[in-house]
């Protein structure tokens, strides 16, 4: 199981209501996979902007000062808003890569959730009413989001373990499935330099997919590329800074659903999950076609 959501809005009108229209959809999609939730939501960047959302199982003692003792450690200024256990701390965009490697000095324990103009994610262990809920995520407005409920198959139930997982700036994905091959493709792309925080097998995709674009290619070529290099079954959605992304694999037994109209793309791993968005009973409403890359891009 696993239950997966996405919106990526196309009329900005109804980007104030997109953090309340994801907990919904996610919070439909429960039964999927009640042992912890996560969501993305990707903000309208600000220009020179960053924003570095980190997590703490001791937000009182780790965030008091945090901003602070940040800001000095890079030599710019830094904000932060505490929500629960986690932390959205916003800094110079030149200064980021900088306060990634900070945050291993001044908070060891702390955990990266993401880190780049627009992405925030907030991922715990429990259910998405309580998840969504700990993190106001319905106040939240944005350009586009994506949601997952989460029924482990292939590691822990930690915070660390819940989608969506990001492994580059502004970068995202949540699966419904497990892949056979993780542990060679991990193999593979801790050679070639890139870092894992857990033993989880959508991990390795999301690092795949981040490795890829880093080597130069479009979303869509490296969405194109899991079809090939991952093994095992998979419905994944994907984030980027612009852009959405949707994939299955060519067997295809993980459900998906999609709904375009002209204010929107929506994902659902059910169409329940889409039944209260504006204008759903008009949208073009269809299955994603197994090996078939579907993505879209402002
Ligand atoms: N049930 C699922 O789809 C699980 C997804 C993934 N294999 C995980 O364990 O997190």
């Amino acid at each position: 199981m696993c239950g997966i959501v996405g919106l990526f809005l196309k009329d900005p009108k109804l980007e104030p209501q997109l953090g309340a229209m994801l907990t919904d959809m996610l919070i439909t999609m429960t039964d999927r996979g009640p042992d912890s939730a996560g969501i993305a939501i990707y903000g309208r960047p600000e220009k020179g902007k960053a924003k570095l959302t980190v997590q703490s199982a001791n937000p009182d003692a780790d965030f008091a000062t945090l901003a602070d003792d940040l800001g000095k450690a890079i030599a710019g200024k830094v904000t932060g808003v505490v929500k629960d256990t986690h932390m959205v701390l916003e800094l110079p965009e030149d200064r980021l890569e900088a306060a990634r490697h900070a945050m291993r000095d001044l908070r060891p324990k702390a955990k990266v959730m993401s880190a780049g103009e627009g992405i925030e994610i907030y991922k715990e262990v429990g259910l998405p009413k309580d998840v969504a809920a700990r993190f106001e995520v319905s106040r939240m407005s944005g350009t586009h989001g994506i949601g997952h409920t989460r029924m482990a198959t292939e590691s822990a139930v930690t915070t660390m373990g819940a989608h969506p997982f990001s492994t580059g700036a502004d970068q995202c994905l949540v699966h419904n499935g497990s892949l056979s091959n993780h542990n060679s493709v991990r193999r593979v792309l801790r050679q070639a330099g890139m870092t894992f925080e857990t033993e989880n097998d959508t991990e390795v995709a999301a690092a795949f997919i981040s490795h890829k674009l880093q080597e130069g290619a479009k979303l869509g070529e490296a969405m194109e590329a899991t079809l090939t290099d991952l093994d095992g079954f998979f419905t994944f959605v994907v984030g980027t800074k612009n852009g959405f992304g949707v994939v299955r694999d060519p067997i295809a037994c993980k459900p998906a659903v999609m709904a375009e109209t002209d204010q929107y793309v929506a994902f659902g791993s059910e169409y329940r999950a889409m039944v209260n968005l504006p204008g759903i009973d008009n949208a073009r409403v269809w299955e994603p076609e197994p090996a078939t890359v579907y993505f879209w891009e402002r």
